[in-house]
Formats: C-alpha cells, structure tokens, sequence
C-alpha cells in the first residue's frame, strides 16, 4: 500500500486527489521537525514536500520505504539530491508553473525599488502629504534602462518579456548560453558575468542554489555595480552574500535593492529592516492562487506517476 505524508496545510483538493491512497497530514501552519518527518513518515512512500523542509541524509536513510520526494517548489535546495541517488528515491519538482508569477514579482520588486513605491506610500499614511510636489520622490524610471538578468531559465526568460514591455534592453549571462534563435526572440543579448554586472542598470537573478551559485553576489562582484543600479533576488537568498548587500545599500554605493528571499530565513538582519532602498517581501515569489493550485496538483501527478512507474513532468532525479 502506498502511503504519502504531506508536510504542510495542504488544500481540500490534495485529499480528494489522494483519496485511493493512505495519507498523513501535517494540519498546521507549522514547519514539522526532523523528528516529526522521520516518525509520521516512517512508513511512507512518498513525501510531498515543500522548501521549508530540510529533506537532509538523517531524513532520507530513515524512511525505508521511500520511493519519492515531490517538492512542491521549483527550487530543490532543501533536499539532499546526493543522499536520495544513493537510496535511488524519486526527486520531484514543479518548475513550469511558477515562472509567470515569480517573473511578476521580480517586474514588481523592480518597479517597487526605482520607483519608490513604499517610501511614497508610508509618507502619504503618515500623514506628510502636503500636495504635488516638483522634487517629491522622484526616482528612476525604467524605459531604455539594460536590465542583466542572470540565469536565463524559464524565470528568466519570462522577465525578459515583461522587460521588453517596459522599453528596457535585456542582457544575460547563464551557465548554458540559450540558442541564437532564443536570443531573438528574447531580445537579449549575452554577456560574461562581470561584463554584465559593470553594464545593467537592473541586475535580476534566477539561478537556482547550488555549490556553485552560492554568494554568487559577493562583495567584489557588488563593487562592480554601477553607482545607480539596482539589485532584485527572487532566487534563493544564499545566492547574495547579505552582509556585503547591506554595505552596499548603507554606504549608497548602489541605488536599491528588492529582495523575495533571504539568507537565513525567516530571519532578516535589523539592519536590512531599516534600510529605506531596499524593498523586502516574505518570499511570495509563486504565492499566487493559481500557482499554488497548478503547483498542488503538478506535485501530486508527479507521485501518482512514480508510483505508476511513469516518468513523471519534472524531475530532478529518476531511478533507471
Ligand atoms: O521559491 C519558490 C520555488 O522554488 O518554487
């Protein structure tokens, strides 16, 4: 008998596609513990999880029926990739779906940080407005401003899109370059990585966290930064050394930054908080009803068709 644990408040929708299926349930708005997992999923066969839950080798080496972890996440950073080839698991993801909603919150952070939006906002609420002003919060507008979108995956290219709307030039650096043709239609043009971080004026990432993208975004990459650029992250927060951002923001060095994610969440240093350039949400990036339904179910097919011995849509890694 298969049997799923399900590691957060899911949706009715996720008990009536499980029904065949034996099911455990983490009701609460809680993320469950190590201990937790490896006792409600001690006789699981597959995990539905999502990237607040450190899938580490304890978790994976104490499950012994496991056949799959589902992340109901594009990124897989949570899960211990090499462990779960070692015990030949299923490791599952859903990154179709979230682009659209992710590349929206980047366009939105961008526009937020240029454009001063909650600076503007908190000065009307307290009261301050006085009427129009020629010199009030003027900030930068983005028509004809380069934008450097680094990692040029799905995300990325959705970003580029909305860009062009915006009359910006796009450029990019990826590990793997997208086909000329995709450049095209992308109207982005290549660059190496600290060609591109000297050249835009915007700077948005969206490499997934790995060995090699971890700090990506350190201290000598920012001093390469023009002195009014922007930074936005919708990635992962380790792809930035945070420390090295707040020096930047706080000597002014760059123009502002907007970050989804960060370092060590849900922590988020003091001195970040009270910082005016920079705009800060608590990782919303996919939080979009549509999304996170398409998300539920893409998680879901993905286990179904393990199970089933089908390849399932997405996947990090499949045993042969
Ligand atoms: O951060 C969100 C995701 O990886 O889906």
């Amino acid at each position: 008998m298969e049997k799923i644990l399900v590691t957060f408040p899911a949706p009715s929708m996720a008990k009536i596609l499980l029904k065949e299926y034996e099911t455990v349930y983490n009701e609460e708005e809680r993320v469950l513990s190590k201990d937790e997992i490896i006792e409600l999923g001690k006789d699981a066969t597959a995990l539905l999880t999502t990237l607040v839950d450190k899938i580490d080798r304890d978790i994976i080496y104490s499950l012994p029926k496991l056949k799959v972890i589902s992340n109901c996440a594009a990124g897989y950073d949570n899960i211990d990739i090499e462990a779960a080839k070692e015990r030949r698991i299923a490791v599952t993801n859903t990154p179709g779906i979230v682009s659209k909603a992710t590349a929206d919150i980047a366009i939105a952070l961008m526009l937020a940080v240029s454009r001063r939006i909650f600076e503007a906002s908190s000065f009307l609420r307290a009261g301050k407005f006085e009427g129009w002003r020629f010199n009030l919060f003027q900030g930068l507008g983005l028509h004809r401003k380069i934008l450097g979108i680094i990692g040029m995956g799905n995300i990325g290219k959705e970003v580029a899109r909305r860009a062009i709307g915006f009359g910006m030039r796009v450029i990019y650096y990826s590990r793997h370059r997208i086909p000329e043709a995709d450049e095209h239609v992308f109207s982005a043009s290549y660059y190496p990585l600290e060609d591109l971080l000297r050249t835009a004026d915007v700077i948005s990432l969206h490499v997934p966290l790995t060995p090699e993208t971890f700090h990506l975004i350190n201290k000598e990459r920012l001093m390469l930064l023009k002195p009014n650029a922007i930074l936005i992250n919708t990635s992962r927060g380790p792809v930035v050394d945070e420390e090295a951002l707040i020096e930047a923001l706080k000597e002014k060095r760059i123009y502002g930054a907007g970050l989804d994610v960060f370092e060590n969440e849900p922590y988020i240093p003091e001195e970040l908080m009270a910082l005016d350039n920079v705009v800060l949400l608590p990782h919303i990036g996919t939080a979009t009803v549509e999304t996170r339904q398409t998300m539920l179910i893409d998680a879901i097919q993905n286990i179904v068709k393990v199970f089933a011995g089908e390849k399932p849509d997405s996947f990090v890694y499949l045993p042969e």
